[in-house]
């Protein structure tokens, strides 16, 4: 800041606090009074601003409309002229004054509805402007051609409409032209229209939604109690977009990162999460575990959503390779009959959340970090399709920390500390989704870039320790998802397989944990006989995961 502005900056600072406070005193004294008087005072503000919107809008229609509002004071006041020069018995106003009425029907008819709906008439006023710039604008950011003849042909804008916090112009392309081209030219519009960001959003072949936001923030949002409808790993309500809409997340079939600064407010997309999933833990169709190797301060609020928790490294490890379990077991009995999970209750979604990725990926044991590579790597290729997902925080998204990021679909990104780490996380998507512009005083704010890499702004609800409480009472998991061992039945066939497959496996008699016999008691493992005829089995594919059975 130069030395000129800084007093400036002062002066207007002092100016805006002035105006604030006459502005607050005069309302207290006004309609911001208790009792009769006040409500006396609002209903006569509401009389005084709509003659205002009436007066206005008229005035706006006869400014623009010259040519019928002096016909009609000339034809009235003509007439009525010609009545009292004639001396003509009888009413002289009437027939002049209906003739004025006539002339100016079309004003008073909008003076009227803004009257009656003053804030849908400045939104239409609003429209009108936005769309007469739009030839100019489009012109301005190459969506246009010129044609043999000169003349200039530009994107067709088919209408403008207001949402909360957005106005979405709805743009159609012209023949020659591709939607990529419109995609291309948005950061440009957005600029034109001073707006403070955008988004684009495909209607149908050739016809984009682009929103433009007429706000910077989105106001933060408390979380509520969930409800069992809105427990869905399809489309999960996790806070507020900038048009007003609900925000909705993908759970079921994407791993998600989560990368933001220290106090940007990753708890607020955990318990999202997890808080919205609540109903659906209950009653058994999603089972959630968790990874907190800060000692557990971040999800022992909520320690009966989850079926299984680690907070050492030690038992992260056996956590994910009990998740690895769980994919192997699914692979065998989806093979053939289902390419992407559907949850039930018998066999539900399995969502692991981890609090701080690097704890585990960067900052533990050699041996440990080893392992964890090597576990997470299985699951997220594998784990996705068979109903294993992974949602994992971290504040650092550098690469020994993440070294996995491709390997997550969906991205998180809250307020970051450069433009490079934006970069990093985000990829081509940062240039829509400058997560490192957020302001420190907008926790739970972030971009949520889905798999086709479209940014979109979300306030993630905020969710305070005692509602977390509530629901983790509210909502406990079921007693069968504390312990998820290989489920009856499905274990002799599976240890069948694996003890067949570990015979031409490439890492046989490497020593992995998973080799480790499970501390449930199993049955009887069935005679040896039937191994032989199982070797062969084509196998061969999934051979190389299949040690941790
Ligand atoms: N959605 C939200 N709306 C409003 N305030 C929030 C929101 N989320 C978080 N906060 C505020 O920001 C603070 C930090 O949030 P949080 O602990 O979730 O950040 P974090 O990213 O997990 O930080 P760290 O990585 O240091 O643990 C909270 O104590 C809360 O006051």
């Amino acid at each position: 800041m130069n030395a000129t502005t800084a007093p400036n900056t002062s002066l207007r600072a002092r100016l805006d606090a002035r105006v604030a406070s006459a502005r607050a005193t005069v309302r207290a004294s006004t309609v911001g009074r208790p009792g009769w008087s006040g409500k006396a005072w609002r209903v006569a503000a509401q009389i005084a601003y709509r003659d205002w919107m009436f007066t206005r809008a008229l005035t706006v229609w006869a400014a623009r409309h010259w040519v019928p509002t002096v016909l009609g004071v000339v034809v009235s006041v003509g007439w009525w002229g010609v009545l009292t020069l004639a001396e003509v018995p009888g009413d002289r106003i009437t027939w002049p004054l209906l003739a004025l009425l006539v002339f100016w029907s079309p004003g008073l008819a909008v003076a009227l509805f803004a009257m009656i709906a003053p804030a849908r008439y400045r939104r239409r006023v609003h429209a009108h402007k936005m769309a007469a710039y739009w030839p100019e604008v489009a012109r301005s950011c190459s969506l246009y051609r010129t044609e043999p003849d000169g003349t200039v042909t530009v994107s067709r804008l088919r209408h403008v409409s207001h949402q909360p916090g957005a106005v979405v112009l709805r743009v159609e392309t012209f023949p020659g032209q591709t939607p990529d081209t419109l995609h291309r030219a948005a950061p440009a519009v957005a600029s034109a229209y001073r707006a403070h960001g955008f988004e684009v959003m495909p209607v149908k072949p050739g016809v984009l939604d682009l929103a433009l936001f007429t706000t910077y923030r989105i106001a933060p949002v408390m979380a509520r109690m969930p409800v069992p409808e809105g427990a869905n790993p399809d489309a999960l309500p996790v806070g507020l977009a900038r048009t007003g809409h609900v925000a909705e997340m993908v759970v079921r079939g994407r791993h998600t990162l989560v990368v933001g600064a220290t106090g940007a407010g990753k708890g607020s997309v955990l318990w999202s999460v997890i808080g919205g999933l609540a109903p659906a833990i209950h009653d058994g169709t999603v089972s959630a575990w968790g990874l907190d190797l800060k000692g557990g301060v971040e999800l022992e609020m909520g320690r009966a959503l989850f079926g299984r928790v680690a907070y050492t490294a030690d038992d992260a490890i056996e956590v994910l390779r009990a998740l690895m379990r769980v994919i192997d077991r699914r692979k065998e009995s989806m093979r053939g009959v289902s390419r992407l999970h559907v949850p039930t209750s018998a066999d539900p979604l399995h969502v692991l959340m981890i609090d701080e990725l690097a704890d585990l990926m960067a900052y533990s044991e050699f041996d440990v970090r080893r392992e964890a590579d090597r576990l997470m790597s299985k699951i997220l290729t594998q784990g996705r399709a068979l109903g294993v997902v992974v949602v994992a925080c971290v504040q650092n998204p550098r690469q020994e920390a993440v070294g996995q990021r491709n390997l997550y679909p969906q991205k998180i990104a809250l307020r970051l500390d450069s433009d490079v780490e934006s970069d990093m996380v985000l990829g081509p998507a940062a240039l829509q989704a400058p997560a490192h512009e957020i302001s420190r005083s907008d926790p739970g704010t972030g971009y949520l870039v889905r798999e086709d890499g479209a940014p979109v702004m979300v306030r993630f609800a905020y969710w305070p320790d005692e509602l977390i409480r509530e629901v983790a009472i509210r909502y406990a998991a079921p007693a069968s998802h504390s312990a998820p061992e290989p489920r009856d039945g499905a274990d002799a066939a599976n240890a069948w397989a694996a003890a067949a497959r570990r015979t031409t496996n490439d890492n046989a008699g490497k020593p992995t944990n998973e080799d480790a016999p499970a501390p449930r008691t199993r049955k009887p493992r069935a005679p040896r006989k039937p191994r032989a005829p199982r070797a062969p089995r084509p196998a061969a594919p999934a051979a190389a995961d299949s040690e941790e059975v």
